[in-house]
């Protein structure tokens, strides 16, 4: 999407204990994410995510994530943890995701490694008509999710107007590189910023986001100098 505000959003995903959450708010990171999905082994419970939801920060915002979840889960997971987004992984359609009356974003699952064409982005917003967004992750169709791995950011051609996330194998080593060639409206994160999964590391929580940063600061740079 075209940029015209220079401030890459952060979402920091498969969050499991509150004290994570509280330092992702004191390092202004937009948005933190709660797994659902069963075979994560990030995954909690409604009861463990209101825990976290109480230790947020005000306008950062809690993200429901699922992967093939039945709606009475989507449903019971909206009403206990109160959301304001939803993000889908699995093989669920727009009428699916639309139908819980809260904003999405469909994850596309991009696999890994090159030789795949440049994503379809019109085919995308037709089938996910009702979408706020896109993320789109590194893991392949049917596959599990936060694995660590990157995929061929090439396959994401400039000129994407809906808002999109970049996701899969991200740490602070990279990110810069990723929010300056692709120009995301944001990066997310789970595995990169971990020490195992589900447990957040403060150090590289707080790397990730000085290297998204320090890209905000060059691309406003860029913008300032062209006039
Ligand atoms: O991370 C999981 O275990 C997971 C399982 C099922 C559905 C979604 C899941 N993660 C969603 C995310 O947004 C991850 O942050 C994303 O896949 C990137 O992961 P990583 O490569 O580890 O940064």
């Amino acid at each position: 999407m075209k940029r015209t505000l220079f401030r890459t959003r952060i979402k920091f995903c498969g969050m499991t204990r509150p004290g994570d959450v509280r330092l992702a708010g004191e390092l202004g990171v937009d948005a933190v994410g709660f797994i659902f999905a069963a075979d994560s082994p990030r995954r909690v419970d409604a009861e463990e995510a209101r825990a976290m939801r109480v230790a947020l920060a005000p306008m950062v915002s809690p993200v429901a994530v699922f992967r093939d979840n039945s709606s009475e889960e989507v449903r019971d997971v909206v009403r206990r943890v109160r959301p304001v987004l939803l993000q889908f992984h699995g093989n669920e359609e727009d009428a699916f995701c639309r139908s819980f009356g809260l904003p999405y974003l469909k994850a596309i699952a991009m696999g890994t490694g090159s030789g795949q064409g440049a994503v379809d982005f019109i085919a995308l917003r037709v089938r996910y008509a009702g979408a706020s967004g896109f993320l789109f992750d590194s893991h392949g169709a049917g596959e599990s999710p936060g694995q660590g791995r990157t995929f061929d950011w090439s396959r994401l051609k400039p000129g994407i107007e809906t808002p999109f996330f970049v996701s899969g194998g991200l740490t602070a080593d990279n990110v810069h590189d990723a929010a300056l060639a692709l120009l995301p409206w944001g990066v997310d994160v789970s595995s990169g910023i971990e020490r195992s999964p589900g447990l957040k590391d403060g150090d590289l929580m707080r790397r990730f986001v000085e290297e998204v940063r320090r890209a905000d600061c060059a691309e406003l740079g860029k913008s300032c100098e062209a006039g």
